[in-house]
């Protein structure tokens, strides 16, 4: 084989190997994209978990959807994520204050409520030690903010009797009193033995405390405590004795809404701390990658370079051992390039790997985090729609689901009827055989809706002894039977209380909806049959 020819074979090789590289180049750039798909999945996933938490976020999230969609450029990825990082952080910050506003409002109702005329030192400390204790705490409240109030105005109303009630009028009860082996705070002035005589509390505001417990969402750890309470409101309570109780269930959710809002606050703040995390990581991984172009950039570009100068070395050679001398020495030169060549893309691999395997195993700990919270989100947002007591549909989704379905009736109509079912002489149920009875007898009640009704009838608890059903594509013939069948299988229920039988029986009034209707007009005018039944003698359906 002639010199000419070995050279040209040498630079075939050259050139060859080159070509590998290159190959490999492209390799690790598809490595990239795949890692951006991944980021992609799982920014649309945190653009879900976070979405309606801020339109500006959503805003945010939703750039970076499409950036990643439309770019392979990290500096543009990166400069989104640090946007979105700042905003997660901005919004934590805001939460906080929010919630410090919330609490500054009810620190307030509760300095008013001190100074209600009456109201009693033991209380007045009590109230005192839960606004301190509530301070200390800096609850999230917006959820239970309702609640709360209402347990403000209760215990307010507590009072006002209290102050009316003439102390020689008044029933008076003697310790012990069943209820305070519930109670929390622990007053050594209402012992159980202590033989203190007290204005006791009348059944109405029993029943009204007892029917607010019904609605309260609480965690599993104060459920036991709550029924404790429900069970002691029985007997005679002292009306001292159910103000204490009131603050205890104030304790309880204040206590629920800390676990609730360091759960929120411990989310958002590792999703920002892995976001930056997860931004780092590509920032780096970006510096190194654009060190490795510059750097492979150079090396490529000095083994054209060296090539080059074999191809013009053997042109330009004054004789065959000239010519072998240069060829020899530079083909030494070029594979020493290659072999630095390889042991730099070598470690930039390596490099590169290692960090991109850092990013994604980040981003999963991003997904699991978002998936959790996403989860808990989901069961807060499905109990606040559900009653405590009956497990059914509240009042809340029954305003969401009616509102929805006039809109659709109103852009193309159909028949939709809605109905109020209200239990006859309840009172009586409750005043004779206790709140627990009249409890039962509201689980059972809702079993038997849910039973006759079917699951293509929406039933709700709209509050009390009332519920609200609503039709969807059945006529008014077929309605009337429905709510008669109903009717009779309910009154037909062999309710037994202490020993007695005891029929229950429900006054029912049920509208079409009109053309014209909005949710206020239907919802009176089925009310207005309801109320025609209860005055014809009760036990009936009444179209209205
Ligand atoms: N046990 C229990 N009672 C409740 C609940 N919510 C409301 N109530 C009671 O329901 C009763 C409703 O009484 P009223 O409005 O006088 O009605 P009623 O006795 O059914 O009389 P009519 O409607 O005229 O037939 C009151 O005693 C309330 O305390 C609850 O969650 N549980």
């Amino acid at each position: 084989m002639s010199e000419t020819s070995v050279a040209e074979k040498t630079i075939k090789d050259l050139k060859s190997r080159l070509n590998s590289a290159i190959i490999a180049r492209s390799e690790l750039e598809n490595e990239f994209s795949a890692q951006s798909v991944l980021l992609t999945s799982f920014i649309s996933k945190l653009s879900q978990a976070c979405k309606g938490t801020d339109i500006l976020l959503d805003n945010k999230l939703a750039k970076l959807r499409t950036t990643l969609k439309t770019s392979i450029s990290f500096t543009d990825i990166e400069k989104d994520i640090k946007a979105i990082s700042t905003l997660l952080r901005q919004h934590s910050l805001k939460n906080d204050k929010n919630s410090i506003k919330i609490h500054k409002q009810l620190n307030n109702s509760g300095t008013g409520l001190q100074k209600v005329k009456g109201f009693p030192k033991e209380s007045r400390r009590q109230l005192q030690g839960l606004i301190n204790k509530a301070e200390e705490s800096h609850s999230s409240l917006v959820q239970y903010i309702p609640l709360m109030s209402e347990f403000i105005a209760f215990y307010e109303n507590v009072i006002h009797t209290q102050i009316r009630q003439p102390a020689e009028q008044s029933p008076k009860v003697s310790q012990p009193v069943a209820i305070s082996k519930c109670n929390k705070v622990d007053s050594n002035e209402v012992s159980e033995t202590s033989p203190v005589t007290e204005q006791i509390a009348p059944k109405e505001l029993l029943g009204r405390f007892s029917s607010i417990l019904n609605t309260l969402v609480i965690s599993k750890k104060h459920k036991a405590d709550i029924t404790k309470i429900k069970s002691s409101l029985h007997g005679q309570v002292s009306n001292q004795i159910l103000m204490t109780t009131c603050l205890n269930v104030f304790d309880f959710m204040i206590e629920d809404l800390e676990q609730e809002r360091s759960r929120a606050k411990v989310f958002l703040s590792t999703l920002s701390e892995t976001l930056t995390s997860v931004q780092v990581s590509v920032a780096a991984t970006l510096t190194s990658s654009s060190e490795c172009s510059i750097e492979n950039a150079k090396i490529n570009k000095e083994l054209s370079d060296k090539i080059n100068e074999v191809s013009i070395g053997i042109i330009d050679a004054g004789s065959l051992t000239e010519m072998k001398v240069d060829v020899n020495d530079k083909i030494q030169q070029i594979a020493k390039t290659l072999e630095n060549k390889s042991k730099l893309e070598e470690e930039q691999r390596l490099a590169l790997h290692e960090k991109l395997n850092n990013m994604s195993a980040q981003v999963e700990q991003l997904e699991q985090q978002s998936k959790v919270f996403e989860k808990r989100i989901q069961e807060v947002q499905a109990k606040s729609f559900q009653d405590a007591l009956t497990k059914l549909a509240n009042r809340a989704a029954f305003d969401e689901y009616f509102a929805k379905e006039l809109v659709r009736f109103h852009h193309k109509q159909f028949d939709l009827a809605i109905t109020v079912v209200d239990l006859d002489d309840f009172k009586r149920i409750n005043d004779t055989y206790g709140h627990t009875a009249g409890d039962k007898t509201l689980q059972v009640i809702a079993e038997t809706l849910t039973k006759v009704m079917g699951k293509d009838v929406f039933i709700s608890r709209y509050g009390g002894e009332e519920f609200v059903l609503i039709f969807k594509g059945v006529d008014k013939i077929t309605v009337m039977n429905k709510l008669n069948m109903l009717r009779k299988k309910v009154a037909s229920l062999p309710f037994t209380f202490k020993g007695t039988r005891v029929s229950i029986t429900l006054s029912v009034g049920v509208t079409l909806v009109q053309r014209d209707d909005i949710v206020h007009s239907a919802f009176e005018r089925a009310d207005t049959a309801l109320y025609q039944a209860k005055h014809d003698g009760k036990n009936k359906v009444v179209y209205g």
